[in-house]
């Protein structure tokens, strides 16, 4: 892999480098329990609020429907303003989106909450990929387990609104709004880690040990285009990987567990918990490999391999889900673990921003997209539980889609990530 230019991190000392993955990972940890918290309080708004299950859905779409934009624009003004900056900045929009969410009299007020959450929620995350890239790129500075680390605390604040319930009993028991204003809460945490990171970011950005933003350069669209054919690769593997994972694994699998294999609802729901689960152990873990190896693409084409296989598993065989839950597990902390670090070998660290908001611009749409063929798919052969045959057509499609994923990951590896490659970058 082309080496890129950049300032020099290795003269940040390692303490201060993993303060701010703790930092960063702090606030997104408050961003992943926002995101996840709708969730657990459906059945609430139903009953007290009257909400139908279209509301309900609309809370959750509305976050990545200005996306499909917007985050573009996020990340190049990450690339303009600094990964430090910014994720301050959508710290407080975050904020603002989960207190609007919470304390709105009304749905409106509550989508406009859920929709401003989105808009600061997606940057973010960049921001936190390019904050972990600052610090820890060049060699023997394991941006992998890095970035990893940072992905795993992100999913334990999933984890924890999903548990939330549980650990939050007396809050529940009030009603749809405290568990809303405990959110808030993770949001407030989210801004004032960012500020810290924003406070101790500010030594080495002077001093020119990290790659300086691209303040006023003008913005030229035909830029977008210029990345190489690898990162173009890897932006079709990181559609259509996380369109099938999030639109079976966040949408329809505990369903299709339950019509197609006999589960009941809680049963399912835990077997679906141990991807997530496991996921926070192994993120890390397989990034920590990475780097240790200076290998990334063989292992992107392995994660990427077992999604397909998975779902074959899934539709195919009578095998137990275990077998199935555990490739879906490994895929899913493999190749985000990988992916990431990646695509910060893959281009400059002063577009990374630009180019992780491009990937996620054609995500939001291709997630979208996935929910919406996927349940098409669903009524029109009438899957149910007394029609289990009917899931079929949705299995094949998030089959195909796994498969061309695939086929990126190994033109990605045929392109840039054979040995001759990685070992050089
Ligand atoms: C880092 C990566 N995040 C994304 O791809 C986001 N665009 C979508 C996340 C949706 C849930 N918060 C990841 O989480 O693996």
């Amino acid at each position: 892999m082309t080496p890129t230019p950049h300032a020099s991190p290795a003269a940040v000392s390692r303490t201060r480098a993993w303060l701010v993955v703790l930092l960063v990972a702090l606030s997104g940890y408050g961003n992943y329990y926002c995101y996840d918290a709708i969730g657990p309080v459906a059945d609430l708004l139903q009953q007290q609020r009257g909400f139908s299950d279209a509301q309900i859905g609309l809370l959750n779409a509305i976050y990545s429907l200005p996306n499909v934009v917007l985050v573009l624009v996020g990340g190049l003004l990450v690339d303009r303003f600094g990964a430090a900056f910014m994720t301050l900045a959508t710290g407080l929009v975050c904020l603002a989106g989960a207190l609007f969410t919470a304390f709105s009299p009304d749905f409106t007020g509550m989508a406009l909450g859920r929709l401003l959450f989105g808009i600061g929620a997606e940057t973010m995350g960049i921001a936190s990929l390019a904050a972990v890239a600052d610090y820890f790129h060049g060699p023997g500075r394991n941006v992998a387990l890095a970035m990893g680390v940072t992905l795993a605390i992100g999913r334990i604040g999933s984890y924890s609104a999903d548990m939330s319930p549980t650990w939050f009993a007396t809050a529940y028991a009030q009603g749809w709004q405290p568990p809303l204003v405990i959110a808030a809460v993770m949001a407030v945490t989210s801004c004032v880690a960012a500020l810290v990171y924003w406070g101790i970011d500010r030594g080495p950005r002077r001093a020119g040990l990290l790659p300086t933003s691209r303040t006023g350069e003008p913005f030229v669209w035909r830029d977008l285009l210029h990345f190489g054919r690898a990162y173009w690769y890897l932006l079709v593997l990181c559609v259509l990987w996380y369109a099938v994972i999030l639109a079976f694994r966040s949408t329809f699998s505990i369903k299709y567990f339950q019509h197609v294999h006999g589960l009941d609802l809680a049963e399912a729901g835990e077997m679906n918990s141990y991807v997530f689960l496991a996921a926070v152990f192994a993120t890390p873990a397989f990034g920590w490999l990475c780097d240790r190896r200076g290998r990334y693409a063989p292992f992107l084409m392995f994660g990427a391999l077992l999604l397909p296989v998975a779902l074959a598993v899934l539709a195919l065989t009578p095998w137990s889900l275990w077998i199935a839950t555990a490739l879906i597990g490994i895929s899913y902390s493999l190749v985000p673990a990988v992916m990431w670090p990646l695509a910060s070998r893959l281009v400059a660290p002063q577009r990374l921003g630009t180019a992780i908001g491009l990937m996620w611009v054609v995500q939001n749409a291709g997630i979208g997209g996935a929910n919406v063929v996927a349940g098409w798919l669903n009524d029109r052969a009438g899957a149910s539980a007394t029609n289990p045959a009917g899931y079929d057509a949705m299995m094949a499609f998030f089959g195909a889609a796994s498969v061309g994923g695939l086929l990126c990951a190994v033109l990605l590896w045929w392109t840039a990530g054979r040995r001759q490659h990685e070992l050089r970058g």
